[in-house]
């Protein structure tokens, strides 16, 4: 694991103690909130090119206080109790600030996936998901997984058929777990949703004229200079909605293999296709080829896009960094050292709690679909358009009062009458959430003084709604 000085955990706790340290909490209670409640480790074997091979995976849970808990499942050989562990408070402090009414847990199997065959892989799924889910720890109501690094929508499609397997009478089962194709119970949107969600939070940093000046940029996202590390599910659709739909320009792309760099601007979807068809970024046409790819993290850019893992900027080389704005797509790609670092010399960091939360609130609103067993967007649909249909009946009624100067047009019919689909409504949503959560943010970063910083501003808004919960339980 690349993180430095003591592990992941420490690092949140790191970031998690100083935003305590400017709250008046019980001690018992920041205690409370602060420790892992179980993490349960699985051993075990599936029979494979004729040998058996064992697994080890893990599924923690940081914290009950809202039920379900809530977390990604990771396929990495880099998974590890306290990598798990580490996430699944991100996730408990995640959803408290972005206001999605689940705890926080996060599970990983030590595997490499590219090592094995698609029906090895649903082979050793289905038999990870199948000791999980004996132990309640995959369940519609008490915890519930989604996808994370190494893992997407086709793992979600064979969990949520093992639950159902194993529950065949649970009408809810298809909600035990989000992230899952469009035709197994998933949800226009989730896919590209934690990327959208980065765009969003963007465009909601810029709308502040004084968050982007203190970054000391200025203007919109048009024209800005973006290095992306990391091209999986969420740094590619990041840099492709921020390239496509915002005018950024992606000046160099980092991978395992190394980076790509063009001053021009990166093509996204051929980058995209170059990497699917090689198997990384070497080779890309029309732009230079860099093997250290993590050295381009020092270049020049207005925005960097951490959005592979954890750990990548740390006190070795943060002192190098030349960005003035970090957005982290991934989970804790800072750490707590190289945080401070890069906040005294001036780098404005959107924090992962923050930044990488589209994933989970439209993970919440598919929960929500398979709980109502309804389309999204159906109910709602046909409920506007009775109420606008009321409404327009009666304007058009007006309207032929010659009284009444001016008659409906039939842009504003179609306009008015056309509803929302379920993709729509999910961007809104989201939309919706991600400004939201700026707003509780940033409010408490710029009233206060003593909160030096948006990470600790967040870990303030979330602590402090983590807290309300338990004390309202009686803990
Ligand atoms: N998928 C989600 O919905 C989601 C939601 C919230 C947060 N996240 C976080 O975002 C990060 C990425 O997740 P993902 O789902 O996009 O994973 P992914 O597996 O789809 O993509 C990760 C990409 O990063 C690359 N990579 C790995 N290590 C690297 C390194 N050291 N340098 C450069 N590239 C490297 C991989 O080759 C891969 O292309 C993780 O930290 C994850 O926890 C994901």
């Amino acid at each position: 694991m690349s993180v430095q000085n003591g592990g992941f955990s420490a690092s949140v706790n790191a970031m998690y103690d100083r935003a305590v340290q400017l709250m008046d909490l019980r001690p018992g209670l920041v205690k409370k909130i602060r420790v892992c409640n179980a993490t349960y480790t699985v051993r075990f074997g599936v029979r494979l090119r004729g040998e058996i091979h064992t697994f080890t995976g893990y599924r923690s849970v940081h914290s009950e206080h809202m039920e379900p808990v809530k977390g990604g499942i990771r396929y990495s050989l880099a998974v590890n109790q306290d990598e798990v562990e580490a996430l699944a408070a991100l996730m408990t402090y995640k959803c408290a600030l972005v206001e999605t009414p689940f705890g926080g847990a996060k599970g990983g199997l030590c595997i490499d996936p590219t090592e094995w065959e698609p029906h090895e892989l649903e082979q050793i799924t289905r038999r990870f998901a199948y000791e999980l889910i004996k132990r309640d720890m995959i369940n519609p109501a008490q915890n519930v997984p989604a996808p994370d690094m190494g893992t997407g929508e086709r793992e979600m499609a064979w969990i949520s058929d093992q639950y159902q397997r194993m529950n065949t009478t649970d009408i809810n089962g298809r909600a035990c777990v989000t992230g899952k194709p469009l035709n197994a119970g998933g949800i226009a949107g989730r896919i590209e949703a934690t990327g959208r969600g980065v765009q969003y939070a963007l465009r909601e940093f810029f709308r502040h004229d004084d968050d982007v000046k203190s970054a000391g940029l200025d203007g919109t996202l048009e024209g800005k200079r973006i290095i992306v590390q990391g091209f999986g599910n969420v740094g590619f659709h990041a840099a492709s909605f921020l390239s496509r739909e915002d005018g950024a320009l992606v000046t160099a792309v980092l991978e395992r293999d190394g980076a790509v760099q063009s001053d021009a601007g990166i093509d996204i979807d051929t980058l995209h296709m170059h990497i699917r068809e090689n198997g990384g970024v070497k080779g890309f046409p029309g732009a230079t080829y860099h093997e250290d790819g993590a050295k381009l993290l020092e270049a020049e850019c207005d925005i960097l896009i951490p959005a592979a893992m954890e750990g990548t900027i740390h006190e070795g080389n943060a002192r190098e960094i030349k960005a003035p704005l970090i957005i982290e797509a991934a989970n804790g790609p800072i750490t707590a050292e190289a945080n401070d670092i890069l906040r005294d010399r001036g780098c404005i960091i959107i924090p992962d709690l923050y930044a990488n939360a589209g994933g989970v609130t439209v993970s919440y609103f598919e929960w929500v679909k398979n709980l109502t067993h309804i389309r999204f967007g159906r109910m709602e649909r046909r409920a506007e358009e009775a109420r606008h249909q009321l409404l327009v009946d009666e304007l058009e009624r007006l309207s032929k009062n010659r009284d009444v100067p001016w008659t409906l047009s039939s842009d504003f019919k179609t306009s008015y009458l056309r509803g929302a689909g379920e993709l729509e409504l999910v961007r809104s949503g989201l939309d919706d959430t991600m400004r939201a959560a700026y707003g509780a943010m940033r409010e408490v970063w710029r009233a206060r003084d003593d909160v030096p910083d948006l990470r600790t501003a967040a870990f303030i808004v979330s602590i402090g709604r983590i807290a309300a919960s338990y004390q309202a339980k009686g803990l």
